[in-house]
């Protein structure tokens, strides 16, 4: 019985609490509409409930809260004693490079032989009248021409360690060596290289600007100020032909001309019916007003009002059918611009000297032709743009100045002044956010650096620096985005401040329109109307603004940029002289004949070469030797015409090699460089990679016998080892392959296009003796056989054993030439190697 009760009265009993739980829902529930309901009819609050002092004082309290809140969370890594000692390592480093410059270039030595440069470096401030500092500028241009240091390396390494220690007295030392240096290069800059100077002194005054306080500003600035101005008047001269350049760039546009026209035109529809938008629901509110105190009824109000709904639902229709009729043209009119322009850059790109490409950013340059689809929109969407925006402003002002011409005039006034105050408020964001904590954003790409390519990723793992690596990552990374906390926390306490000026506008536009219908100026109708047009004014303003800043501060600079490019000539121009005029190779006697020449690399300043004569003659092997940094390599480039003579000549059969066209000349010499890199790429691509439409060209028969040549066939037909046999792909830069194979690749890359004149740069250095001395014989054999030049520079003596003549370079000049058995007789040099040859091949040990 017991169970069966227990059964039965189970399930009821576990439903009374659940039953419980809903009725106190159910009550608690109620009270909460019973208070909603009493709480309605007050929302929105009257203001004189927002005007009261305690509501103040609790809306100030909250704020205050919300900042701390959004103060950046955690415990700041100053504060942490191990991340503050790695920090001040990390600025040590810095400071010792820009240390380590700074002993080297003249000014500061001169700060003890110039006395007006001396308080200026040591204490601060140059009290040295104009000409005194003018004066000291002069003398450290003329002893800093003796060093290589640039400007740009010494304000780097200062902006450097500014950015790592805020307010660092050495970096503004830095700024001030770098300020004369400045004044040097300006001085001493050919034209060519004017523009680029200017730039870069532009640049450093900027950040003379920001990091040093203003009077030390002005002095740094006294040191270059007048060779600067100097600079400027030359370019001045030639800015008349830069706007040309520009000019020529946008007119490449042209046939986006109808495009834009239309466009604008429908840019235009679009601004007058989008602020008649707020003319139509402004006359709604009237006819309402009108239906309520006139005495002709609603009945009038009624139609009026039909009429004004139906005339927004019109204009709605119209201005959507605009915008997708605008979206469509100008995408029209960009689409083949686009296109053709990336490939216009990218061929200039590819067009431009070897010196220019080695100095710049060509990651940027990657990234801004990539970009130039969003830079070209902007530039070509901006006038319709700006037109839709005017159009809007203009219609709105006029509906308004019809209304009441004093609200209007006062709009007028309101207006440039938001537009005032938003630009303060903006250069008040830039100041604060020149912010007093590190900055080690750039370093966070050296950590990339070592991972991302392979061959830096094998050095990371031979050294074991993973540990290392990714702690510095860490801490790079904690710091940064501590800086960035302070940024994301400046930016929201100033986006509000933004808003609520233009709020605040708003706001003051209603409260004149109140006053003016207080003194009864104007009517209800006429100020809810001003009101709503008014707030299509300010739209079309704000619009107009963003636009305006869009395009200046993205797309203006950007597009500067593709006109400079489009428009620099290369000094080697690959269409100069045009390959039709060429003669045929076989035509031409393979002889190169140097005529003292001097070359330094423009980057460095150093003279390389100096004065060097020698000759190149048909069918011979000629060997190059000579020490580390000699200018073996420069020499060779020199014959690929990748860069050219700072003096003196070179020539081909007679004729300067710089008639000749250099794809043509390159097409015709095979070379094998010493930091050879290949494609990532299949065997056989590479291969081919020199030979124009290699498959018609070469057939696979000769391919194959350029590896056997090269004593890689067997390799690369090894199924074990290249299962795809040559369509194995080689990795980035060849990285899949051993030293050797790579080297033997390369050869055959140079062999396979059957060149008149082999250049081999240490191009055997991998590979054993064994096939070294085979890869010698059949090399050998096809200078016999073709009538094949052959140029050879090595290190070790058994590559240079068959060589005719052998020239021994030192220190950018010649010092010896002759045949090995005249070398050896003279007991030169050359002697000198060969026995320190000899004595390891007779001891080892
Ligand atoms: N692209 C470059 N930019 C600036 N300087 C360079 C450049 N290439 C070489 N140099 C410098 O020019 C000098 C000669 O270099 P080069 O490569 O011609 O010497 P090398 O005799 O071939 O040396 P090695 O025997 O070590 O290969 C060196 O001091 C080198 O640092």
């Amino acid at each position: 019985m017991a169970s069966m009760a227990s059964v039965s009265w189970a399930p009821p009993l576990a439903l009374a609490p659940a039953l419980l739980l809903v009725q106190r829902w159910r009550l608690w529930l109620r009270k909460l509409r019973a208070k909603a309901v009493a709480v309605w009819p007050t929302w929105p609050p009257p203001p004189e409930l927002l005007l009261r002092k305690g509501f103040a004082v609790s809306l100030l309290a909250a704020l205050l809260l919300l900042l701390w809140v959004a103060r950046s969370p955690g415990k700041n890594f100053l504060e942490d004693e191990e991340m503050l000692a790695w920090v001040r390592k990390e600025q040590e480093k810095r400071r010792s490079k820009l240390e380590d410059l700074l002993q080297q270039i003249p000014v500061s030595r001169l700060a003890q032989q110039v006395p007006p440069l001396r308080p200026f470096l040591t204490s601060g401030g140059l009290p040295v009248n104009d000409r005194e500092a003018e004066e000291a500028a002069k003398e450290a241009v003329v002893v800093a021409a003796k060093f290589q240091i640039t400007a740009n390396s010494v304000s780097e390494a200062a902006e450097d360690l500014a950015k790592a220690q805020p307010g660092a007295a050495l970096a503004a030392e830095g700024l001030a060596c770098a300020a004369a240096l400045a004044a040097l290069e300006l001085k001493s800059a050919p034209e060519e290289a004017l523009q680029q100077r200017v730039a870069e002194a532009e640049e450093f005054t900027m950040l003379v600007q920001s990091r040093l306080s203003r009077g030390r500003a002005r002095d740094v600035w006294r040191l270059y100020a007048e060779p600067l101005a100097s600079a400027e008047r030359i370019l001045r001269q030639r800015r008349l032909e830069q706007w040309r350049c520009v000019a020529r760039l946008l007119w490449r546009f042209k046939t986006t001309l109808p495009f834009v026209a239309l466009s604008s035109v429908l840019s235009m529809v679009l601004g007058a019916f989008s602020a008649m938008r707020y003319h139509y629901q402004a006359s709604v509110i009237n006819l309402a007003k009108e239906a309520v105190t006139s005495s002709s009824g609603p009945a009038r109000a009624k139609h009026g009002m039909q009429e004004a709904i139906g005339a927004m639902v019109v204009s709605e229709m119209i201005l959507q059918l605009a915008e997708f009729a605008r979206g469509r043209l100008t995408l029209r009119g960009k689409t083949k611009v686009v296109q053709e322009l990336k490939v216009a850059l990218f061929g200039a790109l590819l067009r431009q000297d070897l010196e220019y490409l080695e100095q710049c950013d060509l990651w940027q340059l990657r990234s801004l032709i990539g970009s130039c689809g969003t830079t070209i929109s902007q530039v070509v969407d901006f006038p319709a743009t700006l037109l839709e925006a005017a159009v809007r402003l203009f219609t709105a002002v006029l509906a308004l100045g019809r209304q009441n011409g004093r609200l209007a005039a006062f709009l007028g006034v309101m207006l440039p002044a938001r537009f005032l105050l938003s630009q303060a408020l903006q250069h008040c964001e830039e100041r604060l956010e020149q912010s007093a904590l590190p900055d080690f954003k750039g370093q966070i790409n050296s950590c990339w650096s070592c991972l991302v390519q392979p061959a830096s990723l094998r050095t990371m793992r031979a050294f074991a620096r993973e540990p290392h690596e990714l702690k510095t990552f860490t801490r790079f990374l904690q710091v940064h985005e501590e800086l960035q906390q302070r940024k994301i926390l400046i930016f929201r306490l100033m986006q509000p401040l933004q808003a609520l000026l233009e709020h605040a506008l708003e706001i003051g536009t209603l409260w004149y329109g109140g006053r003016l219908a207080l003194r009864g100026d104007m009517d209800f109708g006429e100020l809810s109307s001003a009101v709503l047009v008014a707030t299509g004014a300010f739209d079309g303003a704000r619009f107009a603004q963003a636009a305006a800043a869009n395009v200046s501060r993205q797309a203006l600079g950007p597009l500067a940029q593709m006109a400079q490019l489009l428009a620099r000539r290369p000094r080697i121009g690959l269409d100069h002289s045009p390959w039709s005029s060429m003669p045929k190779p076989e035509d031409v006697r393979w002889t190169l004949d140097f005529q003292e020449v001097t070359f330094s690399y423009q980057q460095r300043g150093v003279e390389v070469l100096k004065g060097l004569s020698f000759q190149v003659r048909e069918g011979e092997f000629l060997g190059i030797l000579g020490t580390t940094g000699s200018g073996k390599s420069t020499v060779l480039s020199l014959m690929l015409r990748l860069y050219e003579p700072t003096s003196g000549r070179i020539l081909l059969d007679g004729r300067e090699i710089k008639d000749y066209n250099p794809l043509w000349l390159r097409y015709h010499i095979g070379f094998v460089s010493q930091d050879l890199v290949l494609c990532n790429r299949t065997v056989r691509e590479n291969l081919l990679y020199g030979v124009a439409e290699a498959a018609e060209v070469v057939g696979d028969a000769a391919a194959k016998e350029a590896l056997r040549v090269a004593q890689c066939e067997e390799t690369f037909f090894n199924t074990e080892a290249f299962p795809n046999l040559w369509h194995t792909d080689v990795g980035v830069g060849g990285s899949d392959l051993s030293g050797g194979e790579k080297q033997r690749l390369a050869v055959a890359r140079a062999i396979v296009k059957k060149p008149k004149l082999l250049i081999l740069d240490e191009a055997t250095s991998a590979l054993d003796e064994i096939s070294q001395a085979r890869l010698q014989d059949e090399i050998e054999k096809l200078r016999k056989e073709e009538g094949m030049t052959v140029i050879c520079v090595a290190h070790r003596l058994s590559n240079l054993a068959r060589a005719d003549r052998l020239l021994v370079l030192q220190e950018g000049r010649l010092v010896e030439e002759g045949s090995p058995a005249e070398l050896h007789q003279r007991d030169g040099v050359f002697a000198e190697y060969a026995r320190a040859h000899q004595a390891f091949l007779q001891d080892p040990s």
